[in-house]
């Protein structure tokens, strides 16, 4: 699957609801086992959530947009499919969330690219889920510093604590997922499934079980005027950085 939403697959809704539709029509296609998952922009696997989501819309619409990224994250991290991220490029925030729940990472080994959840960086705070899916992949501590100062990492600084699994050269990802792939599937369907299942059943039924309350927290949060000018600030930071 290649993620194509210009200029840097921001997630807005629209972008969650055909990804969710077309990820659900693979999972039901049996002759389907695995999925690389990779970005079809220069420099960019996914600049996470698309801020405009947040920005000024109603309660309402920013309710419909959260059960969206709720989904996304459900889809993913329960998939039956093997998925494997091929990062060729930035991946911040809810970018490196969906990479997080991907069995496999593979990262472009540049020193441009970055990756991490950053949200306290924009005055806001990462969800349960969040945590949780990054505390099952780079274990309790770690998530700590990184989700506090809301750290972006490097590839190189990624892979020394776990947050990928693999540095290659760019031109060399999908070969590399590809391999990598070959060696996953190898395992019997079932047994890996179950393994999987067994692993991240605790998280999942988490969020199941509160998912209508973590879309009120986070609409009385984001639409809380001092939320909302951190990130009017944070937009109008990045739209400076370019000119
Ligand atoms: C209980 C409350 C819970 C709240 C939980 C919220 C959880 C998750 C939060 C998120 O995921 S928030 C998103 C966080 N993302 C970022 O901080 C990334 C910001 N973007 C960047 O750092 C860079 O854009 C990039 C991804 C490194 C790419 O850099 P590049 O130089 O290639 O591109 P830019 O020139 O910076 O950007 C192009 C264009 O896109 C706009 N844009 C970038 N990121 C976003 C985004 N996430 N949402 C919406 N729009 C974005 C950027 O402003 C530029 O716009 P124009 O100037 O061209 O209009």
């Amino acid at each position: 699957m290649t993620l194509q939403n210009p200029p840097v697959n921001s997630l807005s809704l629209d972008f969650l609801t055909e990804f969710c539709s077309a990820l659900e029509k693979l999972e039901m296609d049996k002759s389907c086992r695995g999925v690389i998952l990779t970005s079809g922009q220069p420099k960019v696997f996914s600049a996470g959530l698309d801020i405009m989501e947040m920005y000024g819309k109603s309660p309402e619409r920013c309710g419909e947009f959260w059960r969206a990224v709720q989904e996304m994250w459900l889809k993913l991290y329960s998939s039956n499919m093997v998925i494997i991220a091929a990062i060729n490029g930035s991946s911040p925030a809810g970018g490196c969330l969906m990479s997080m729940t991907c069995d496999y990472r593979i990262m472009a080994d540049n020193p441009r690219y970055s990756i991490g959840l950053n949200e306290t960086q924009l005055g806001i705070v990462a969800p349960f889920w969040f945590k949780e899916t990054m505390v099952n992949t780079v274990g309790h501590r770690t998530t700590e510093i990184a989700l506090q100062l809301g750290q972006l990492y490097s590839p190189t600084e990624a892979l020394d604590i776990g947050l990928v699994d693999k540095l290659v050269p760019e031109d060399q990802i999908i070969a590399t997922a590809t391999q990598t792939m070959t060696k996953w599937l190898a395992v019997p369907d079932h047994a890996r499934q179950i393994t999987k299942s067994m692993m991240r059943k605790p998280t999942i039924d988490k969020l199941m079980s509160k998912r209508e309350p973590d879309i009120q927290n986070f609409v009385s949060f984001i639409t809380k005027d001092p939320i909302q000018k951190s990130l009017g600030l944070y937009l109008s930071m990045l739209k400076k950085r370019k000119s």
